[in-house]
């Protein structure tokens, strides 16, 4: 069990994830430009700023062995958020995260891969990171590279990689690392047709073992077909919980949009 708060505590039976009061604040620095008057006045330094972003804010959720719990929202939600801090490379401003389990690595794009290294490398890097030996990354490294379709480019560094290639590959070591709760954000799945047939496939089948299923999509058909749960988050704030279909139908009606699947891919 990994805690991820000051207070440690014994884990909470029957439950995969347990999120208590969680806000996340980000705060950047940055340079404010200099207006023509400021610029004037001093010589044209700017300014350091400093800018905080709420992106969740006072997030309440369990999340039972056995849940395949779909997260929606609209851009800037804070969905990302949620999963950075479940998977503990965010940590809580405010609040707790209990996670009962070993949580798939979360290699989104352009995070947790190194451009430089090669696939090969980077399977070993990213099954690391999920607590597996290397003697069994190194194990499944092949079933990883087959299933992603790379096998002519498995040792070419990554940045040479096209976005597609890279993001099939993220996906394919999440799914094959045996976690105990599984996290996929769909956008990884986003391949060509071929490989999102297979990405469905797998995720069907991983929904069935994992102890808990996370799934991040803007495809409110998704989140139906593979959830049993849901929730909304927006601006950083839970909407709602409850079954897909009631929180997709609550979501399509919030944005106004209808049930038409074409529109609500793109939310
Ligand atoms: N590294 C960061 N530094 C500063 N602000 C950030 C950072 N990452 C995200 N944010 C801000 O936090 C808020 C939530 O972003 P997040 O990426 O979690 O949203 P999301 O629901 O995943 O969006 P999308 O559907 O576009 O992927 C946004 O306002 C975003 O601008």
């Amino acid at each position: 069990m990994s805690s991820l708060s000051a207070s440690e505590s014994v884990p909470t039976k029957g439950l995969s994830v347990k999120v208590e009061n969680l806000s996340v604040t980000y705060r950047t620095t940055f340079e404010r430009v200099p207006t023509f008057k400021n610029a004037i006045t001093r010589f044209g330094r700017g300014q350091r700023a400093v800018r905080e972003v709420e992106a969740l804010k006072n997030v309440t959720f369990d999340v039972p062995d056995g849940t395949a719990l779909g997260i929606i929202g609209n851009n800037g939600a804070g969905k990302s958020t949620l999963m950075r801090a479940l998977a503990g490379i965010l940590p809580p401003t405010e609040g707790r995260i209990e996670v009962n389990g070993r949580i798939s690595p979360l290699l989104s794009l352009g995070v947790g891969f190194n451009p430089m290294l090669s696939g090969r490398e980077n399977i070993i890097l990213g099954g690391l990171a999920s607590g597996l030996s290397r003697a069994q990354v190194v194990a499944r490294a092949e079933e990883v590279t087959a299933f992603a379709g790379l096998e002519e480019f498995i040792d070419a560094p990554m940045r040479t990689y096209s976005s597609g290639m890279y993001s099939r590959l993220a996906f394919s070591v999440a799914v094959h690392m045996d976690p105990d709760i599984l996290m996929i954000d769909e956008a990884l799945s986003a391949g060509d047709a071929t490989f999102k047939t297979k990405a469905a496939e797998k995720m069907g089948e991983l929904r069935e073992s994992a102890r808990a299923f996370f799934l991040v999509s803007h495809s409110l058909a998704s989140i139906k077909q593979l959830c049993n749960d849901a929730i909304w988050l927006h601006k950083g704030t839970l909407m709602m919980r409850g079954t897909p279909e009631e929180v997709t139908a609550a979501y399509a009606d919030f944005v106004n949009v209808g049930e038409s699947a074409v529109i609500l891919e793109d939310l």
